[in-house]
This record gives C-alpha cells, structure tokens and sequence, in this order.
C-alpha cells in the first residue's frame, strides 16, 4: 500500500514508518520537524510539511498515489495542554480537520489515528474496555475525542473508514537499535529514569507515593512502540469504508512507577537515587488496558510484555545514544 505518516519523524510514528518500509509498503513519512527529528526516518521517505498546509498535503496525496494516512502528528504534552490549551486545540483539532479534508478532497478514504487511554480521564473499572465512559480530565485528551468524533461523523456522511487506536503508555525502543525516544522537552518516566542511570540527571522525581495502589506509586501499562506498529498495520488492513475500529493498545499488565524505577536499577546496574514528591496534577491511580478486543479484532498481540524486556529495550537505545538524536 501507499501510506503516508503525519508525524512520522515522532517517536511512535518513526518506529511505524521503519516497520512499514520493512514490510515492503511504500511509505512516506509527512512532519513540520516541530519535535520530530529528521535523523529518525530515511532521507528519501521524509516530506516537510505542516498539517495545516491543506494544499501541501493534497499535492502528497496526489503525487504519491497515497491510499491510506496515519497521523501521529500532534502535540502530546498533558501538563502543557492545561496551561496552553489553544495550541492544542489548533494543532490536534484544527491539524487535524484540514487533514481530513485534505484526504476527502483528494479520494483517500482510510486513516488510522493515534488516539490515548487519556480520552478515559479518571475510568471507573480497571482493566479498562471500550466501553469505558470518555470522560478526559485535560484539554489533551479532549482534543483526541474531538478527533474520534469528527471520524466517525465523517464515517457516516463521507464514507471515510478509520480506526482509531487507543494508546497506553508507548516505551521501548526499535530492535536493531537504530532509533529510539527522544522528546524534547523530555517528560516520560522511562527515558527519566535512564537519563539518572547515564548520570544526565542527579535524582528521578516520585510523583506521589500515596495513590490507592499495592507500593502507592502510579499504575501505568507500558507497551513497546514496535507493539504499537505491528498494530497499526494489521488495523490498516481491517479498515473498512464508512466503518471505524475503536481499539485499545496496551499490554493488560500494570507496572507501578517503583516497579519501573527497580526494573531500571537492575537492567542498568545502578544506583538511581530517587524522590517521592508532590502529586503531578491529573495523573490517575491505575491505567491497565484490556485489550482483548484488539488482540481478536487485529489478530495480534504484544511481544513485549512486563516492565523488564520494556526497559532493556530502551536501555540498549539511551546507552549507545546518550544524547538522543543530537541536535
Ligand atoms: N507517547 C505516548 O505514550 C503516547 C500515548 C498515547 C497517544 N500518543 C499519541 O501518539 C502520537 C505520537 O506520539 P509521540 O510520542 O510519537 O509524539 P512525538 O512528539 O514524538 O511525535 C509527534 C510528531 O508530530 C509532528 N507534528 C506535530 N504537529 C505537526 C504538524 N502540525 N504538522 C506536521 N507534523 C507535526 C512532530 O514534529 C513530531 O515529529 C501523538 O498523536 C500522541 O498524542 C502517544
Ligand atoms: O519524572 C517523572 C515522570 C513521570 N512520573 C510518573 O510516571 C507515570 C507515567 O508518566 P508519563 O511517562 O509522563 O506518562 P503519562 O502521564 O501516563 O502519559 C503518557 O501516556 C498517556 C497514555 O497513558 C498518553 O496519552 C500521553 O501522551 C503520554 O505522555 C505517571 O504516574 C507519572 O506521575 C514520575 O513519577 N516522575
């Protein structure tokens, strides 16, 4: 298939578009370089461009004979979404829409979009399914169901067919070692705690040790981006026309911030000093995915799974890669 990657110089998208090129579809990967990095996708896949440039984007659909989009592109801070919500309803909605137009314009009908277990806000069962209430705590999270709704709105009058994956926590790095995550600024626990395993950091900060959970530390369901990828793929090939997959990604096990801290010691060797401080604002208790029903509707399932393989996998990548992609 043609496939064009919006944010495809990202950390999840980077790992898709390589998986995709390995797979033999022709992929071209479309990002602004706003936080991506150019190193992390081969220099004859790679379009520079805004999402908001509608007649950019279409010219690539043209040109390119594109058949099917996945968008990563957006701004994927929470904390940042709260105190600068209007640059994420520009980018992630906004962005967004012009996308979509772009495609309708242009006669491409499928889109796999990278939606967030954050569209659940604080949920009331644990695992959590589908059919959890989407109830988003942050402007962040509001502007990914924005997104779901405009697609299944589009679905029913336009025909487009979607699937909108879900995320959990994406961790880990690409098997061969060639890429890996590096946000800046960077916010994520993994990279964090490395980051004070390659003395870059003096300490790792605890956000609160007195949630409702077994050690007190967050729950989170960390899954490997290469998880994520193979995901992506087998949901481009279900996607029907005027139909959406509304999926969860994650692994089903929980690891808490502790856990991944001890993981980290043990995998690297060192010490690590860490903190416990103040709560961070809008960080729920325990977020675990069932992902039951993306395991039998994609017919796939995680090769990673537990904290530990997760971390040496991004471990192999911080340690041979102290300074990321470089600047
Ligand atoms: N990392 C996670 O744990 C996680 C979890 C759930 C969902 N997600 C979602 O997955 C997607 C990828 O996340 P990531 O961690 O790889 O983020 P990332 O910041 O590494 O990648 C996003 C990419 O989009 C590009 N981009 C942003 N705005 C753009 C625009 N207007 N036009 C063109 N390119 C633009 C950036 O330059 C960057 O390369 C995001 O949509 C994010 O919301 C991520
Ligand atoms: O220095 C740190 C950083 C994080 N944490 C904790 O570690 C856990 C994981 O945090 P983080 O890695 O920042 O991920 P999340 O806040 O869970 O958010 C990520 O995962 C979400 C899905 O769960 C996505 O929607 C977001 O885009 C993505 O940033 C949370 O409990 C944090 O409080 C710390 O204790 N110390």
């Amino acid at each position: 298939m043609n496939v064009l990657l919006t944010g495809g110089a990202g950390y999840v998208g980077s790992h898709a578009a390589k998986m995709l090129l390995a797979a033999g579809h022709t992929t071209w990967v479309y990002d602004n370089l706003s936080y991506g990095h150019r190193q992390a996708v081969p220099e004859d896949r790679f379009i520079e461009g805004d999402l908001m440039d509608g007649a950019r984007l279409a010219a690539a659909f043209r040109d390119y004979k594109i058949e099917a989009v996945m968008h990563f592109a957006a701004f994927a801070y929470v904390g940042e979404s709260v105190t600068d919500p209007g640059k994420y309803y520009q980018n992630n909605v906004v962005g967004t829409l012009s996308l979509l137009d772009s495609m309708r314009a242009t006669g491409v009908e499928k889109i796999v979009f990278s939606s967030t277990c954050a569209t659940y806000g604080v949920p009331e069962v644990v695992p959590i399914t589908e059919a959890e209430k989407q109830a988003p705590i942050n402007p962040y999270g509001y502007t990914k169901l924005v997104i779901e709704r405009a697609m299944a709105d589009y679905a029913a009058a336009y025909g487009l067919g979607y699937a909108a994956l879900r995320y959990f926590n994406a961790s880990g790095a690409a098997a061969d070692g060639s890429i890996g995550e590096d946000h800046q600024p960077e916010t994520h626990l993994i990279p964090l705690v490395l980051d004070v395993a390659l003395g870059k950091r003096d300490e790792i900060k605890i956000f609160g040790d007195d949630y409702d959970t077994p050690d007190g530390t967050c729950i989170r369901d960390y899954i490997h981006v290469d998880d994520l990828a193979t995901a992506h793929i087998a949901a481009l090939e279900k996607i029907k026309s005027g139909e959406g997959l509304l999926l969860n990604l994650g692994t089903g096990e929980g690891a808490s911030v502790l856990e991944v801290i001890n993981a980290c010691r043990k995998v690297t060797g060192k010490e690590i000093p860490a903190r416990v401080v103040e709560r961070r604002a809008g960080d729920p208790d325990r977020l675990v995915a069932d992902a039951s029903l993306a395991r039998k509707t994609l017919d796939w399932q995680p090769k990673h799974v537990g904290i530990k393989p997760i971390v040496e996998s991004a471990w192999a990548w911080h340690r041979d890669h102290p300074e990321g992609f470089g600047k």
